[in-house]
């Protein structure tokens, strides 16, 4: 049975999307699809699935990890998922996109697409350590888990080819792995290792939780815009005096067709 898809990015974090209003293409979409249809050899290739569900009061974003697996929120797919509802299905901006981290809300000027990602918890301090170097690393939440590490230079972990250690009793379910560095005033680079997706160009929850760590280190007052560089381009994040995070950036979308995986 061939279904439509569309290919999509934000600063080269990908993703396929699965339009499936009603729910019935593909049912609960098995992890065994999500992996074929993100094998960057025999499938269309991706970091994720990003499927679209309608619902009574608008659109569901079901986000899976390349592996399969289920993750609460994905910041750049959210900007690639408005993108999609607003020229593929007339949806128009500021629109509300329902994840399993709630309901976001995304707003478009130019080519920049703001998504607000909620309210950051921050847990404290952990250790992430790659191939017997370790780094002390902050603990925060964007609706998914995230362990941000300070490092002198983004080679520092090396090729990244493993996920992190981490402490499996504060992450149970894995964890995304940010390496910064400095920049500049307001600005820093990173690296990410994403739990499902290994290494990505990009992590928009990921950004998220690196600004929050940021402007912790920095005692910056809310409401100061972070730059964050990524391997893919960039993001701006600003943590407000309202307690929630604004995340800006591109949102591409490459392709469209028809599969059968
Ligand atoms: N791998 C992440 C989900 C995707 C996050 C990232 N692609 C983003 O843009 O936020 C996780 O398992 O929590």
């Amino acid at each position: 049975m061939s279904y439509p898809f569309l290919k999509g990015h934000g600063t080269e974090n990908d993703f396929v999307v699965l339009p499936d209003p009603d729910g019935t293409v593909h049912g609960d979409l098995p992890a065994e699809r999500v992996r074929a249809l993100c094998d960057r050899r025999s499938g269309i290739g991706g970091d994720g699935v990003l499927r679209a569900v309608r619902e009574d009061d608008g659109w569901f974003m079901d986000y899976r990890n390349a592996d399969g697996s289920v993750s609460e929120m994905c910041g750049n797919g959210v900007r690639v998922f408005a993108r999609y509802l607003h020229e593929r299905e007339g949806e128009a901006f500021p629109m509300r996109i329902r994840t399993r981290d709630g309901v976001k809300v995304l707003d478009r000027t130019g080519d920049e697409y703001t998504a607000d990602m909620g309210t950051p918890e921050v847990f404290g301090e952990t250790e992430v350590s790659v191939m017997g170097r370790s780094w002390p690393a902050v603990h925060v939440s964007m609706g998914n888990p995230h362990a941000v590490a300070f490092v002198d230079n983004l080679a520092a972990p090396g090729p990244l080819l493993e996920p992190p250690e981490h402490d499996d009793a504060i992450y149970p379910e894995g964890v995304n792995v940010e390496f910064v560095v400095r920049r500049g005033e307001h600005h820093v680079a990173m690296r990410v290792h994403e739990r499902g997706s290994g290494e990505t160009r990009s992590c928009g929850t990921g950004a998220c939780a690196v600004a929050v760590a940021t402007a912790l280190a920095d005692d910056a007052p809310r409401g100061t815009t972070y730059r964050v560089d990524v391997p893919g381009g960039t993001l701006h994040v600003v943590w407000t005096e309202d307690d929630r995070v604004l995340m800006t950036g591109p949102a591409v979308l490459v392709a469209e067709g028809t599969t059968d995986l």
